[in-house]
């Protein structure tokens, strides 16, 4: 656990950017700090590994005083990434993720074998590990950011709006990625966003600060959703935290309408559209599982042309359908 007690950070010319900020952050979650642009977030990251130094209070890791050691030793079992990747120009990427390894003492050929392991792992096309940063994209110089973090087998990760200069479409797929590789590696990482979408998708717990670096709010996504603590949080979380939070209501809760006649099936029982007179099929639009969120039902219901959604099995057979009355049978109850 990560513990900040009463920390406050003034900056020499008299800004108060994080004032008496107490909270704990629980060891192999994802924690995001979230907030307008100024309230502080960057800088309560850095005084994590001592980038930047806290003014007064403390800061503990699993119970020890950050400042009771080196700032070097600290930052060894700190991975932290930042937006853009800031990777070496002139090392080739397998170098790159290889660096700290070597710092530690590993010998090149152990480094490197690792390096190559941790690229395949965050998703990156192998042939690319012999490139320089400069001949990746945006979102691969990404990957091997979070690579490079993860190559001294951290306990902690920093992660400082890692995915903030990408397009929507691939910071969805590195979104994607961190959860599939969290899911795998259980660090405790702790993620900066000024986007409340990122945060309530990455994170098991939600720090919302406020300007002045004082922290408004800390709960897990669908309890901010839910019971935003004041008008700020309220505003920030936005108008429809009603619809987001369907993120958090799982389809088991709900009971399934019958095949329709007019929902056309192949062999398999796949769904291939809806009957409509026409010669033509009207396609089927979205279809969800059950281990989708409500959001995912709704959203299937909404983009079907009959305004039914349709629920499919792994095998892509379809199981059953939801309509209007029976999600909002669902969300009443
Ligand atoms: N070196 C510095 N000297 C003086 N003030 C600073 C310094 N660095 C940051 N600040 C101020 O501290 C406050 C918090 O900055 P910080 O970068 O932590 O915020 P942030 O929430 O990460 O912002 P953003 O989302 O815009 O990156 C801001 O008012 C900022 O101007």
């Amino acid at each position: 656990m990560i513990e900040f007690e009463d920390v406050t950070k003034q900056y020499p010319d008299g800004t108060v950017a994080v004032d008496k900020l107490s909270m704990r952050i629980p060891s192999n979650e994802i924690t995001v700090f979230v907030g307008p642009s100024g309230c502080g977030k960057t800088t309560s990251l850095r005084m994590i590994n001592r980038t930047i130094e806290r003014s007064s209070g403390t800061i503990s890791i699993d119970g020890e005083d950050i400042n009771a050691g080196d700032p070097v030793t600290l930052r060894r079992g700190i991975g932290y990434v930042i937006q853009h990747a800031g990777l070496f120009p002139h090392k080739k990427v397998v170098d790159n993720v290889a660096t700290v390894p070597l710092l530690l003492g590993w010998d090149r050929k152990k480094a490197r074998a690792t390096a190559m392991e941790l690229l395949e792992r965050v998703g990156l096309d192998l042939k690319l590990a012999e490139r320089y940063p400069a001949q990746l994209s945006g979102g691969q110089q990404q990957r091997v950011g979070v690579a490079r973090a993860l190559a001294a087998d951290p306990k902690i990760m920093l992660m400082d709006e890692p995915f903030s200069a990408v397009d929507p479409i691939v910071r969805h797929q590195l979104q994607e990625e961190l959860l599939r590789l969290q899911r795998d590696i259980g660090k405790t990482i702790v993620f900066v966003t000024h986007d409340i979408d990122e945060a309530i998708k990455l994170g098991d717990n939600v720090a919302v600060l406020q300007v002045g670096g004082k922290l408004a709010q800390f709960a897990p996504p669908s309890e901010l959703l839910a019971n935003p603590a004041d008008p700020f949080v309220e505003s920030f979380v936005g108008q429809d935290r009603g619809y987001r939070a369907l993120t958090f209501l799982q389809i088991s809760e709900l009971e399934f309408g019958p095949l329709p006649a007019e929902l056309v099936l192949d062999e398999a029982g796949r769904p291939m559209g809806w009957r409509n007179g026409a010669a033509d099929l009207l396609p089927v639009g979205p279809v969800f599982t059950k281990s989708d969120s409500m959001r995912a039902a709704l959203d299937s219901l909404l983009t079907s042309p009959t305004q039914q959604g349709v629920c499919v099995d792994e095998t892509g057979k379809a199981i059953g359908i939801v309509d209007h009355n029976i999600l909002a049978g669902a969300l009443r109850s």
